[in-house]
């Protein structure tokens, strides 16, 4: 049966990335989360929020991401985060806008209709649900490659969308230029360690699974994508820039012994509940409150957060 697409192949992107937006792609990126009060978002809590992160060794944004509730959030919400995030960070760090969605058509129109909001590139995750080919992968980010217009990360997480994208759909898609990385949740190390030794110069590994960041960096990864990074976020980039100055890996080793807890911590349950909660006992927002499906913390998580805050960073807000 010959499969006819209403949707053309564009050729190869001819808008070349510059150098320094491939080059920004790299070290500790935060996956901000979106902070709601009384079931509306908190723009009080985002600018503080936003402020705090501005002051910490971060190299970059995600907004509206998994973490960043993005699939609950609605577009005027997301431009809103967008315009804030804008407003506070300026030019000190790239922004990317989380996009998902299953059907090529309808996520090619919104990057249409969002191509005026002031972000510097897009994280796209695989569309979820519909487990396509690896050709349906391929056609899919390409055609919203062309829409985006802006530098692409693919977000390649399989145990949240039901698809895994091959090193070899991937290593296509690195060919398009405005395609210029990925944020790796593949969960299997030998994946993620083919696809570091194959990739091009420039195409950016960043590590999203908070879990292995250390062993991601060691395999050689740009970085990573990660919400632990909210919390210890110094801690985070030290481990970083261990690997990446001068490959002091028993400084790096002894940082992720002391902080490899975290991550286990703040995915016991659904994320970003846990660093929520976390983030407004230091009171840098006003409400743990996360949307539907999602739910807040159990009390037995709370009174373990509450212990880890005293021995990490500090409560700042009473119980
Ligand atoms: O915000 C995201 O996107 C992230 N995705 C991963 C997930 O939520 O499974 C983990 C990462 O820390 C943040």
């Amino acid at each position: 049966m010959t499969q006819t697409s209403t949707i053309a192949i564009p050729p190869s992107t001819e808008r070349v990335v510059s150098d320094s937006t491939r080059s920004e792609v790299r070290g500790i990126w935060l996956p901000l989360v979106t902070p709601f009060k009384d079931g509306a978002l908190d723009e009080v809590s985002l600018k503080r929020l936003l402020r705090h992160v501005s002051g910490r060794p971060v190299d970059g944004l995600v907004i509206a991401a998994t973490t960043g509730e993005g699939p609950m959030l609605d577009e005027r919400e997301m431009e809103r985060i967008a315009a804030i995030a804008a407003d506070e960070i300026g030019d000190l760090l790239p922004i990317y806008l989380g996009v998902s969605g299953s059907d090529t058509r309808k996520v090619a129109q919104q990057l249409h209709r969002i191509a005026h909001w002031p972000v510097a590139g897009y994280l796209i995750a695989c569309p979820h649900y519909v487990r396509p080919s690896q050709e349906g992968l391929y056609r899919h980010f390409s055609v919203l490659a062309e829409a985006a217009e802006r530098p692409v990360l693919i977000y390649n997480i399989p145990y949240r969308t039901g698809v895994n994208l091959a090193n070899d759909t991937l290593l296509r898609l690195a060919e398009i230029p405005t395609i210029i990385g990925i944020k790796d949740c593949c969960a299997d190390p030998a994946q993620s360690l083919d696809l570091i030794r194959r990739k091009p110069p420039g195409f950016a590994v960043m590590c999203g699974e908070d879990a292995q960041f250390h062993v991601a960096l060691a395999q050689g990864a740009d970085g990573g994508i990660l919400a632990s990074a909210h919390v210890e976020t110094e801690r985070f980039a030290t481990i970083h820039a261990a690997h990446r100055d001068d490959g002091d890996t028993r400084t790096a080793l002894k940082h992720w012994h002391d902080l490899s807890d975290l991550p286990r911590l703040l995915f016991a349950e659904p994320s970003p509940a846990p660093v929520k909660y976390w983030l407004y006992r230091q009171g840098l927002i006003d409400s743990p409150e996360v949307r539907l499906p999602l739910t807040q913390v159990t009390p037995a998580l709370a009174e373990r957060i509450d212990r880890e805050i005293g021995r990490w960073s500090g409560t700042v807000r009473a119980a």
